[in-house]
């Protein structure tokens, strides 16, 4: 007799899950390798930015006071008494009718308010002294890049939990991070099941095919900022496939597996969780993909059954365990970006469960366009290379026309949203409607 398994919803699915959240330790890492890593502590800025007033032009620095009187018809000379490049510092104090030569990014002599681009300067030479002759006045702050005008003392920059791009990496060197703070990655097990299962360099054999789910989560993992451990293909046989997962599951802080799931005679999963007394949270989600997605809890750790079909698989992952990782790193927004576009093809096969479509979102006009990529089977593996969006067409008796608003989910997208916001739902209304612009 088949067990019978009821679906749930898949807010419901992932908020199961997320019960179960761990927040990662804290490391320090160099900064050459902290792209892609979390904060793992507020960014406050412990001085200001620029720390000095100081020149955005190469030009002239002087007291802007003496210009006022000088015009295209009668203009004033001043003595240059000195030059500095960006890094030295003109000791002394300017003077009434005096200048000091500046170049970009010195800092800004003592008595001087204001700088003059070498382009609107008439250079001379007069008895053995440098002159520069100006034909209209300066305000004073006239091209002067202020101490703290890009950013001030105190200021909180970015708070911990904060995605490190590349420009975070420059805030932190701004700021002295040799070593940044950040959540340290969660590890990340992956056991591939099925007999079916060759090694990627193995030829083809009859009834069998390549491996290829094990990579797909190896490198989603990594997209998701966890560190993948391979720990290979299941046994055949079941008592060892149960010591696998066991002995598997101690040396990692999640374990995925895939394949196995559903209700085959060799689908070994379901039993194993039962012999391990592990807490199952659900075993079937009103989805397509990924219905079959299954997650356990075993002492505080989540197994993540994720199904064996390609794209099923690659969906399961993205819902429930990329949030999983995120929060272990102290991302305050740990689920994928929810926007709204306009769906680029007809999508006619009704369905009474959510289905999350394999997509490519392109900008035309102005607009959002989500069209499907490839055949939408949760066997497929074809489809996935070219999509960067889940199309979330919710289940219903209706299929969906080109031009109608459907919610998309960014696949590729780093900053990632919080829960509320992804569980919360544009009305149905809206995003059926054509869209007519
Ligand atoms: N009687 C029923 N049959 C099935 C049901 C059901 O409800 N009742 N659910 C179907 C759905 S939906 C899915 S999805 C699959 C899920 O199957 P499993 O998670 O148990 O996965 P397997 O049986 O091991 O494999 C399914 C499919 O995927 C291929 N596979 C497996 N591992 C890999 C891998 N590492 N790389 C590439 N491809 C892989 C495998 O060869 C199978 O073709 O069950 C349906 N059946
Ligand atoms: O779980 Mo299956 O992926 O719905 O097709
Ligand atoms: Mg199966």
């Amino acid at each position: 007799m088949v067990e019978h398994r009821k679906p749930i919803k898949v807010n419901e699915a992932i908020e199961r899950v997320m019960q179960y959240t761990i927040k990662g330790s804290l490391q320090r890492v160099p900064i050459e390798e902290s792209y892609g890593h979390f904060l793992g502590e507020d960014l406050v800025a412990d001085h200001h930015v620029p720390p000095f007033d100081r020149s955005p032009y190469d030009g002239f620095a002087l007291r802007s006071k003496d210009t006022n009187e000088a015009t295209r018809n009668a203009p004033l000379q001043f003595e240059v008494i000195g030059e500095i490049g960006a890094g030295s510092v003109f000791e002394r104090e300017v003077g009434e009718m005096q200048a000091v030569r500046i170049m970009t990014g010195a800092q800004i002599p003592k008595g001087c308010d204001a700088v003059v681009m070498l382009e609107l300067v008439q250079e001379m030479e007069r008895e053995g002294k440098s002159l520069i002759q100006i034909k209209r006045s300066f305000k004073t702050g006239d091209n002067i890049s202020f101490a703290g005008e890009d950013t001030k003392k105190g200021a909180v920059l970015a708070p911990k939990g904060t995605y490190i791009n590349p420009g975070m990496v420059a805030l932190l060197a701004t700021f002295g991070y040799k070593n940044v703070p950040v959540g340290t990655k969660p590890k990340i097990g992956i056991i591939a099941t099925g007999s079916e299962l060759l090694d990627i360099d193995e030829p083809l054999q009859p009834g069998k095919i390549r491996n290829s789910n094990a990579f797909m989560v190896y490198s989603q993992i990594q997209r998701a900022g966890g560190e993948p451990v391979y720990f290979g293909q299941f046994s055949d046989e079941f008592h060892t496939c149960y010591e696998q997962v066991k002995a598997a599951l101690e040396q990692v802080d999640l374990l995925l597996t895939t394949g196995g799931v559903s209700v085959g005679d060799y689908d070994y999963l379901p039993a194993i969780y039962e012999k391990m007394g592990a807490n199952v949270l659900f075993n079937k989600v009103g989805m397509r993909p990924g219905s079959v997605t299954t997650v356990a809890e075993k002492d505080g750790k989540l197994l993540f059954g994720l199904s064996g079909n390609p794209s099923a698989c690659y969906v399961g992952f993205e819902l429930f365990t990329r949030p999983i990782i995120r929060t272990f790193l102290h991302s305050y927004q740990p689920v994928m970006k929810k926007e709204v576009a306009v769906l680029g093809a007809d999508f006619s096969k009704p369905n009474p469960f959510d289905r999350f479509v394999r997509g490519h979102l392109s900008f035309e006009d102005g607009n959002l366009v989500a069209t499907p990529v490839g055949l939408d089977k949760s066997s497929v593996v074809s489809s996935l290379g070219a999509a960067n969006i889940l199309i979330l067409l919710p289940g219903g008796t209706r299929g969906y026309e080109r031009g109608m608003k459907v919610s998309v989910l960014l696949l590729e997208d780093q900053e990632g949203t919080k829960l509320e916001q992804f569980f919360h739902e544009a009305s149905t209304d809206k995003r059926r409607k054509r869209y007519d612009g």
